[in-house]
């Protein structure tokens, strides 16, 4: 097996709750195929003290508890010291960089990502300031700790790498890649409880399925994410297809 293309550590104080969604499906096939090496670092292995705390009371008073700097930076010597220098520190925290498809791509194309999962209150500022590179939110929302959205990123990040989704990487890519939302898709049987799949989809004719699906394409955008359409990469094409949508509206 040769060098991963991707090398992720995580230093977190739950590593076991990374264990189902890594050692599942297409993460799972990746790491077999050591396109990605993914490393569990507890944060607690790296705590100074003899009870092995990682947390302290804020300065300047307050309720909760700040995440300690220390373990957090002996953590990231011992990583220097194997790995050298990572490529992107990423602190996920609610004040980040949202989290999305572009983001996801920049990150793809790194060779080594360290993640810090935060818990309580919050992390020393030290922290932030002197190890991290990057701060990146999922969302407008605040939860028990760092590790769903450490989870988050790596699944998005992970699918990118060439060779890990293989052959399947296509549609969903395209669309997103040019900022549309997805068309819908179908299989067998062709009508269950009398609900029917498109004809078109079944009419074999690859330029009206081309055409219906982007059509589609454009019509949940426009209706869901209009924001997505007013920055997608549209075509001529794209812009006949949303014509004629709009003067059906008007009709
Ligand atoms: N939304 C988010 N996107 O990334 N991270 C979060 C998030 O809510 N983090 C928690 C805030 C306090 C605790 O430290 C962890």
């Amino acid at each position: 097996m040769g060098e991963p293309k991707m090398v992720v550590d995580i230093l977190t104080l739950f590593p076991e709750m990374f264990t189902g969604p890594f050692d599942a499906s297409i993460i799972k096939r990746a790491r077999e195929k050591g396109l990605v090496e993914i490393n569990l670092i507890n944060i607690r292995d790296f705590s100074r003290n003899k009870h092995r705390t990682v947390d302290d009371t804020p300065y300047g008073g307050g309720a909760g508890m700040v995440m300690a700097a220390e373990p957090l930076f002996e953590a990231m010597d011992w990583i220097r010291a194997r790995r050298g220098e990572p490529g992107r520190v990423i602190l996920l925290c609610p004040a980040g960089r949202p989290f999305n498809q572009e983001v996801a791509a920049e990150l793809a194309r790194e060779k080594h990502l360290v993640l810090i999962c935060g818990h309580y209150e919050g992390i020393d500022e030290r922290v932030a300031e002197h190890l991290v590179t990057d701060e990146i939110s999922i969302g407008d929302y605040v939860l028990t700790g760092g590790e769903l959205p450490a989870m988050v990123v790596v699944d998005a990040v992970c699918r990118l790498i060439p060779g890990v989704l293989g052959e399947r990487a296509s549609a969903q890519e395209e669309s997103f890649a040019d900022g549309l939302l997805e068309y819908p898709h179908y299989t067998r049987p062709r009508e269950y409880r009398g609900y029917r799949v498109p004809e078109v989809l079944l009419s074999g004719h690859h330029e009206k399925i081309r055409l219906w699906r982007r059509r589609q394409s454009l019509l949940r955008t426009l209706a869901s994410r209009p924001d997505l359409l007013a920055r997608a990469s549209l075509t001529g094409e794209d812009r006949k297809i949303l014509a004629s949508v709009l003067e059906e509206i008007k009709s």
